[in-house]
């Protein structure tokens, strides 16, 4: 099943255009600069824009055509904003029940899906703790947990989210993001979310779409959108890729961790996640350099062979000057690495070519 749209407004001097089609399950982060229109773009889908015109679909529903669009409270939709708008004067339990009362019952019975029930999303949310607390008692935290479980209660069949970790601090959002990766894995709602973070784009996306000034660039798996060499976030200084491994094993004397990746093996600082478990790796172009030989002697852990399949020309946009992007074909995935035009030169670099990538460091994404 797929999520098809062709919606446009135009709102002042600003003007969205956004057609793509993605998969109607996972996550699909909307990524871009500030004020390109990905809070805009959110804004048609959960039809909160009167001028939006265009086509909307999420499988057989057409939410909205060229002659009519469903209106919001029509919509199934669960939206969660940057900042949870509770009700200050009600315990945690009151604001969930709140919304309860107003959910439309046709709406309800029109879902084929088995209704999330309440007990059942407070368990998912981790809050049973915090039911009785008012908002004003919760962490940053705690309250876009409840904004998620109150989003989840009117049983969407799409969740929208608008930056929901900016307004957090730092711990907040470091134990949120794991919350989030495990809501995604035990739910089967789609949701679009929105992110600046290429960090929160790397551990939660299942699908990225690219925009830039009111316009979609590019759409795709995430993997495979993270390997070109030509999009906005593939030029920017902390470009990455990230690899689907398998934890092997743990050397605790040396505090590392083994992880199969395709048939090649990889070692990176210990991590807490079980043998057998998958893990995706965030890895920095700037992090991986690019041999001609084997060294045989490198403080490096991790030499892979590769072919080069692409080098970037040009000046890469929001990245130093004098450097280029080289596309290297590792085993089953497509990764960048960041070098230097001088090495390139130096080197002769050239597609087709058989290198060793040095994977100096990585970042565990979950
Ligand atoms: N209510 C409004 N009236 C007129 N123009 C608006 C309004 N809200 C946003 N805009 C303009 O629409 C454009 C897109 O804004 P939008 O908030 O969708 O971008 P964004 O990509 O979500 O930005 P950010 O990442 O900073 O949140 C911007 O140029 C913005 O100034």
């Amino acid at each position: 099943m797929q999520i098809k749209a062709d919606l446009k407004i135009q709102r002042g001097d600003f003007q969205l255009s956004a057609k793509f089609s993605v998969p109607a399950k996972g996550i699909t982060a909307i990524f871009g600069p500030s004020g390109c229109g990905k809070t805009t773009l959110l804004r048609i889908l959960a039809g909160l824009e009167d001028n939006a015109s265009g086509t909307l679909s999420i499988g057989d529903n057409h939410w909205q055509t060229e002659q009519s669009s469903l209106p919001t409270w029509q919509r199934p939709i669960g939206y969660v904003f940057q900042e949870a708008s509770l009700f200050p004067h009600l315990s945690v339990i009151e604001n969930l029940k709140y919304p309860l009362k107003r959910i439309n019952n046709r709406q309800r019975q029109k879902s084929n899906k088995p209704q999330l029930e309440l007990s059942k999303i407070i368990q998912l949310t981790g809050i049973e703790h915090l039911i009785d607390r008012l908002p004003a008692s919760l962490s940053g935290g705690e309250r876009q947990r409840v904004a998620i479980a109150r989003a989840l209660l009117t049983q969407p069949e799409l969740l929208l989210m608008d930056e929901p970790l900016s307004a957090l601090d730092l711990k907040s959002k470091s134990e949120l993001l794991p919350f989030l990766e495990q809501l995604h894995q035990q739910l089967d709602i789609p949701v679009f979310y929105v992110s600046h973070s290429p960090e929160e784009v790397a551990r939660l996306a299942d699908q990225l779409i690219l925009m830039e000034s009111g316009k979609v660039t590019a759409v795709g798996p995430l993997a495979e959108m993270l390997a070109r060499n030509d999009t906005l976030i593939a030029q920017r200084e902390d470009a990455f890729s990230v690899l689907q491994c398998k934890v092997i094993s743990h050397q605790p004397a040396h505090h590392l961790t083994e992880l199969e990746f395709g048939q090649q093996r990889l070692r990176i600082p210990m991590i807490d996640a079980a043998a057998g478990s998958n893990v995706r790796l965030r890895v920095q172009a700037r992090d991986i350099s690019i041999n001609l030989d084997c060294p045989q002697l490198s403080s490096i852990l991790n030499i892979l062979p590769a072919t080069i399949t692409d080098i970037s020309n040009g000046q890469l946009e929001q990245s130093l000057p004098g450097q280029r992007l080289v596309q290297l074909q590792v085993g089953d995935a497509l990764i960048n690495a960041k070098i230097s035009d001088y090495s390139c030169s130096r080197l002769a670099l050239t597609p087709g070519m058989q290198v060793f990538a040095q994977i100096k460091a990585m970042a565990l994404c979950g």
